[in-house]
């Protein structure tokens, strides 16, 4: 499902002594399949877009076709709720969302909201549990009687459960330790690989947009700035620093490995395991010369 922007502009508190404009004529388009991501500094603007990506808000000027359904100012919709049950949003800190007795009925709850029948709705939430590396036994427990990060791997279970075809995430590894923000990084990687899940990724992350998206959109001061491959968006050092960002830690190794030989490697390195093979590969042929 194909999410496009049009000219998205946004302001908070409209017509009021409080109005703040936090989006202008903003355009994207997120081809389906795709995994994108969204970065750029705090106030930027993100978090306003990805609202406006399951019609939580609606542009106060411009459009947003989300699959078959338009969305635009000013125009009722009763097609919003196919809107939010095809585009899952993983929100920060998504485990202050659990509400119910048990994990099993947590997860369960939203499936069985939108009609799924109880059967199938339990279904998924016995994958999904071992899916994130859960034990079964959690099914059962209390959410509120796990660690943070299990928790969190719950929340995350409610949301797939919905069968999304579109995933967005908003820094959904905040507050874990790297290992745990590894693993969830790695899984929802896999779901968009496996299952071909539109995924869009809210970062302040350069090493995570490098390293797992296919597009990159950099928002500055309620602008969408750039659009492009991680290749083209972090070519140009000094028009990230205009946007206030930053290399990915293996490009800026990359420039000191650079300086180091006075010579510069073929290809940027997006990861850190790019740039241990790309040295690898430069440094055999050099010996082969
Ligand atoms: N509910 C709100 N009411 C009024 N202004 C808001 C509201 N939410 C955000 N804003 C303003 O809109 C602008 C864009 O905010 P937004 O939260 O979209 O930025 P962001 O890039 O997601 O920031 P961060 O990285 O800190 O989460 C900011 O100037 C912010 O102060």
């Amino acid at each position: 499902m194909d999410i496009t922007l049009q000219q998205v502009s946004y302001a908070y508190a409209k017509n009021t002594p409080f109005e703040k404009r936090a989006l202008f004529d903003v355009d994207l388009h997120i081809p389906s399949g795709s995994y994108q991501a969204i970065i750029g500094h705090t106030g930027s603007g993100k978090s306003t877009v990805l609202q406006h990506l399951n019609a939580l808000l609606k542009p106060t000027d411009g459009s947003i076709q989300i699959g078959d359904v338009e969305v635009s100012a000013g125009k009722k919709n009763k097609q919003l709720r196919k809107v939010r049950q095809k585009v899952g949003i993983v929100f920060q800190f998504p485990e202050h969302q659990l509400f119910d007795e048990t994990v099993l009925k947590d997860i369960m709850f939203g499936p069985m909201n939108f009609g799924v029948p109880e059967q199938e709705a339990k279904r998924r939430a016995i994958e999904l549990v071992s899916l994130l590396g859960l034990p079964d036994e959690v099914l059962e427990k209390s959410p509120f009687d796990l660690s943070g990060g299990q928790m969190r791997r719950v929340a995350i279970a409610g949301v797939l459960a919905m069968n999304p075809e579109v995933l967005v995430l908003d820094e959904p590894t905040a507050g874990l330790d790297p290992k745990g923000r590894k693993e969830i990084m790695d899984l929802f990687y896999r779901l968009h690989k496996e299952k071909g899940l539109t995924t869009i990724l809210v970062t302040h992350s350069m090493e995570d947009a490098a390293r797992y998206a296919d597009r990159i959109a950099i928002m500055h001061d309620g602008k969408c700035v750039l659009a492009g491959t991680p290749q083209e968006i972090f070519s140009d050092e000094g028009r990230l620093m205009d946007f206030r960002l930053e290399l990915p830690q293996s490009m800026k190794f990359q420039k000191k490995v650079e300086q180091m030989m006075g010579k510069k490697l073929p290809a940027l390195c997006l990861t850190e395991e790019m740039l241990a093979e790309e040295l690898a590969r430069f440094l055999k042929k050099e010996r082969e010369l």
